[in-house]
C-alpha cells in the first residue's frame, strides 16, 4: 500500500470515513492523486466523492449527534483524551505521512502534530467546564437560566499548510461541545486527515461523529453551505474562499469561523535585542518554508539598525539547509507547488525592479522542482507588491522606518489583521505598540505565538472567531436562556 517507513502501516489509508464505512476510489467515479512535493511522485489516490455520498455523511452526522451530545462531558472528554494519546504515540508515523504529502521537514511535521494534538487535550478538559448562568431578573418571581448547547452538525474545510494540526484544532472544540464534524481536507494533503480518522475510530469516536470526505472543493463547499443539516462551517484558507463561503451560506445564516489570509508585520525597534529579533524573524518568516498564515510578511526595522539586521538575517537564512523533508538536517523543504514558486518570483521581481537589494538567496534552488532559496531583501519600500500581498513563501523583505508612529502606520496599512510581532526592551512601548497594532495575535519579543491555551484568530479581513483557549469552544455552542416564571 505504501513504501513509507511506518511502524504501523495501517495508519496510511487512501479511504474516506463516511457513515461508519471506509470508502476508496473504487467507491467513487473519480480519484484525486496526492503528489509528494519533494519529488513529484504520486503518494496515493483518494476518492473524489459524489455529492450523494457527502449527503450521506451529513445525514449520518445528524443522526449520530443526539447520542453524542447527550453523553456526559466526562465521557466525551475521555474519548478525546484517548484520541490525543494515540496521536502522540503515533507521531513519528503521522509525521512521515504529513511530510510525504506536504513537504515540510519531519521534525516540523512532528512538531505540528504534537502541538496541535494538544488542542484535543485542552478541549477534553474544557468539555467539562461548559458552564451556564443564573441571572437575577427585574421580576421577583422569575429567574433566567442560561444554558450552552452544541451548535449542531459542523463542517470543516482545511488547508494544505498544516494538514494535521488544522483538523485537531477544529475537531477538538466541536466534539467537546457535543457536535459531530465532517472534515474536507485540502486535495493536496488529505492523507493526514485520513490517518486522523483511523486513530479517531481506535479512540472510540462513534461512527458519524468524525468523518472525512475528499472531492471537488466547490461541490463540497456548496453542499456544506446549503444543506439545512449543517449548522456551522469552520474554514482555514484563503480570504477569497472565505468570502465565497460567507456569500454561499448567507441564505441559511450558517455560523462561520474563518481563519483567513494574513500579512503580518514584524517590527524591530532600536532598543531591541538584535540577535533575539533575528532569531524570532527566522522562525516567524521561514517556518514551513514561509507558508504559515501568521508568517512575518513585512519586516520593519528602525533605520539605525536596518542594514545590520538585514545582514544578520541574510546570513542566518543562507545557512538554512534546503532539501527533502525526510533528509536528516533539512530545515526547509520544497514549496507546496509551482504556483507558490511563481507567486514568490513575482513578488521578488517586483521588489528588485523597484529598487530593493538582494541580501541572500533570490533564485530557485539547485534541487529543482518547487525548492527555493531562502531569500532576504533590504531597501524594500511600502509601495512594493510584497508589502500588500501575502507572499506565503521564504521571502523576507526588510523595510526601514524612522519613528514608532511611522512603523505603526505602515504595519496597520493592510486589510488583514491576523498576527503582528515586535521586538523592544521598553516596557511602555510594549503596551503602546501592542495595543495599537491592528491584529488578533501580537507576539512581543517572540516569533512563535500559537498554543492551545491562547485565542488564535484575526481582525479585519483575516477572519471571524477564535481557535484554542477558553474562547474556542464558544464557537461550537449556542446560548439559550430559560425564563422561569411563577416562582
Ligand atoms: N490561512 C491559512 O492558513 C492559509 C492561507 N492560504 C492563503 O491562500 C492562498 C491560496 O492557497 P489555496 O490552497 O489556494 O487556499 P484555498 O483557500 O483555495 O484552499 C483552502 C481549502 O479550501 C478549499 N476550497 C477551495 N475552494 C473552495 C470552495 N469553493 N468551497 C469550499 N472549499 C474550497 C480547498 O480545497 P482544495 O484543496 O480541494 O482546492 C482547501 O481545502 C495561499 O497562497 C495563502 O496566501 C492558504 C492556505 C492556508
Ligand atoms: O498557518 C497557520 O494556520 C498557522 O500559522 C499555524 S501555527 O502558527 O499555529 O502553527
Amino acid at each position: 500500500m505504501t513504501d513509507l517507513p511506518l511502524s504501523d502501516p495501517s495508519l496510511f489509508t487512501d479511504a474516506c470515513r463516511v457513515a461508519g464505512r471506509w470508502l476508496r476510489v473504487e467507491d467513487a467515479a473519480a480519484g484525486i492523486a496526492v503528489t509528494n512535493p519533494a519529488d513529484g511522485s504520486t503518494v496515493a489516490t483518494v476518492p473524489s466523492l459524489p455529492v450523494e455520498t457527502l449527503r450521506e455523511a451529513i445525514a449520518a452526522a445528524r443522526d449520530a449527534m443526539p447520542a453524542w451530545a447527550a453523553r456526559p462531558a466526562k465521557e466525551r472528554a475521555a474519548i478525546l483524551r484517548r484520541w490525543h494519546d494515540l496521536i502522540v504515540a503515533n507521531a513519528d508515523d503521522l509525521a512521515q505521512i504529513l511530510t510525504a504529502e506536504q513537504g515540510k521537514p519531519l521534525a516540523e511535521a512532528r512538531g505540528e502534530i504534537i502541538a496541535n494534538a494538544a488542542y484535543l487535550e485542552w478541549f477534553a478538559e474544557e468539555a467539562k467546564r461548559v458552564y451556564g448562568d443564573v441571572i437575577p431578573t427585574p421580576a421577583a418571581d422569575r429567574r433566567v437560566l442560561v444554558l450552552k448547547q452544541p451548535i449542531g452538525v459542523c463542517a470543516a474545510i482545511t488547508p494544505w499548510n498544516f494538514p494535521n494540526g488544522m483538523i485537531t484544532r477544529k475537531a477538538g472544540p466541536a466534539l467537546a461541545a457535543g457536535c459531530p464534524i465532517i472534515v474536507k481536507p485540502a486535495s493536496q494533503t488529505p492523507l493526514s486527515a485520513l490517518s486522523l480518522a483511523v486513530l479517531a475510530e481506535r479512540a472510540g469516536v462513534p461512527d458519524g461523529i468524525f468523518q472525512v470526505v475528499t472531492g471537488k472543493a466547490s461541490q463540497i463547499g456548496t453542499e456544506f453551505c446549503t444543506n439545512p443539516d449543517i449548522a456551522k462551517i469552520s474554514f482555514t484558507g484563503s480570504t477569497e474562499v472565505g468570502r465565497w463561503l460567507i456569500r454561499e451560506s448567507a441564505d441559511d445564516i450558517k455560523r462561520l469561523s474563518l481563519e483567513l489570509g494574513g500579512n503580518a508585520p514584524f517590527l524591530v525597534f532600536d532598543d531591541a535585542d538584535l540577535d533575539a529579533a533575528v532569531e524570532g524573524a527566522m522562525i516567524a518568516k521561514f517556518r514551513n518554508s514561509g507558508q504559515t498564515c501568521v508568517c512575518a510578511n513585512r519586516i520593519y526595522v528602525h533605520d539605525s539598525i536596518a542594514d545590520a539586521f538585514a545582514e544578520k538575517l541574510g546570513a542566518a537564512a543562507a545557512k538554512l539547509q534546503v532539501g527533502p523533508g525526510t533528509e536528516p538536517g533539512t530545515e526547509q523543504g520544497p514549496l507546496i507547488d509551482m504556483a507558490a514558486v511563481d507567486k514568490m518570483e513575482a513578488h521578488l521581481r517586483d521588489a528588485l525592479d523597484h529598487g530593493a537589494e538582494l541580501v541572500s538567496g533570490g533564485a530557485r534552488h539547485a534541487l529543482g522542482g518547487s525548492y527555493f532559496q531562502p531569500t532576504v531583501l533590504k531597501g524594500v519600500t511600502q509601495d512594493m507588491l510584497l508589502a500588500h500581498e501575502e507572499t506565503f513563501a521564504p521571502l523576507a523583505p526588510v523595510i526601514a522606518f524612522q519613528t514608532e508612529a511611522e512603523a505603526l502606520t505602515m504595519a496597520n496599512d493592510t486589510e488583514f489583521g491576523l498576527a503582528a510581532y515586535f521586538y523592544t526592551r521598553d516596557l511602555a512601548r510594549t503596551f503602546r505598540v501592542g495595543e495599537a497594532l491592528e491584529a488578533g495575535i501580537v507576539g512581543v519579543n517572540t516569533g512563535l505565538i500559537a498554543n492551545e491555551a491562547a485565542p488564535f484568530g484575526g481582525f479585519k479581513q483575516s477572519g471571524l472567531g477564535r481557535e484554542g483557549s477558553k474562547y474556542g469552544i464558544e464557537e461550537y455552542l449556542e446560548i439559550k436562556y430559560l425564563c422561569v416564571a411563577g416562582l
